[in-house]
């Protein structure tokens, strides 16, 4: 890979409270890369993600946005340049769906300076892209879960930040509208913005990921470019779940294998 890294991590141990330290983690995202994080419930996936976006302090190493350490950043370059998707969402004030998505282009506003006509035409081009038009001026609280999940992605647009962090982008969306959101991911891919994601589907990530990153229950990690990551055995081990590969459109499919136990432990 040619190029500075987008995010690095620098012998990173994320702080999941109560647990021993995990091995450092030490890896770079480059512009056009999307890495994907895979690993059963609660092995700190999203943990990890608020750490990449400075938001939680790691217990060792540090995370660095274009060569610098993050922490030391000002927050408001690190704005401009991080876009967050994230489960928790702080959108339960009274809000139109614009005025939520104009958020976006607040990193480049100054102190007392009101959106442009511009940025409002990139809020509403960014919920035309998300399949929001026509929207733009329904309450925040009364979209369901999928519409809420393409508005928080419709704000990250209207940023365009040359980082995406997302914590299970396809969650609440129904088929069409996760594959219509991971098409938008490969395209900001093509853009060279570097992306890291959380998904609990390996088969998406197989298709459209460049780089997986297993999370083991352990705090054991491993890393690499997606084809190299199928190991059948490695894949079980992390989700402790016999798996039947296959083989789609010249993917590699991984399916649970069929009465292979389904206890909740
Ligand atoms: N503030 C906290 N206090 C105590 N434990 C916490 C706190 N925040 C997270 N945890 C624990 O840290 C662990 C990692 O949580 P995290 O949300 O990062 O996991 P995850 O891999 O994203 O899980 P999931 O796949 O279920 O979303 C979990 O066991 C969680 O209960």
């Amino acid at each position: 890979m040619t190029g500075s890294a987008c995010l690095s991590l620098r012998d990173l141990v994320v702080d999941i409270p109560g647990r021993a330290d995990s091995s450092p983690q030490d890896w770079n995202v480059f512009p056009g890369e999307c890495w994907a994080i895979l690993g059963p419930n609660g092995t700190g996936k999203t943990t990890l993600l608020h750490t990449l976006a400075g938001l939680k302090a790691p217990r060792a190493g540090e995370v660095q946005l274009f060569g610098q350490s993050i922490g030391q950043l000002p927050r408001r370059l690190v704005a401009r340049r991080l876009g967050l998707v994230f489960q928790q969402r702080q959108d339960e004030f009274p809000a139109t769906v614009l005025e939520l998505t104009l958020m976006g282009r607040h990193p480049y506003l100054s102190r007392w300076e009101v959106e442009s006509p511009r940025d409002v035409e990139l809020a509403r081009q960014a919920l035309a892209r998300v399949g929001l038009a026509g929207m733009e001026q329904r309450a925040v609280a009364t979209l369901s879960g999928g519409e809420r999940q393409r508005l928080a992605i419709a704000t990250v647009l209207a940023q365009d930040p040359a980082v995406w962090l997302l914590d299970e982008p396809t969650n609440h969306l129904d088929l069409h509208h996760q594959i219509a959101v991971l098409d938008l991911i490969r395209e900001k891919q093509r853009q060279r913005r570097g992306i890291v994601l959380t998904l609990h589907d390996v088969n998406l990530a197989v298709r459209y990921c460049s780089h997986l990153l297993l999370q083991y229950p352990d705090g054991q990690a491993c890393w690499g470019p997606t084809a190299g990551m199928l190991v059948p055995e490695a894949l079980e081990k992390l989700y402790n779940q016999p798996l039947t590969r296959g083989e789609i459109d010249g993917y590699p499919v991984f399916l649970p294998r069929l009465g292979s136990g389904t206890n909740l432990v």
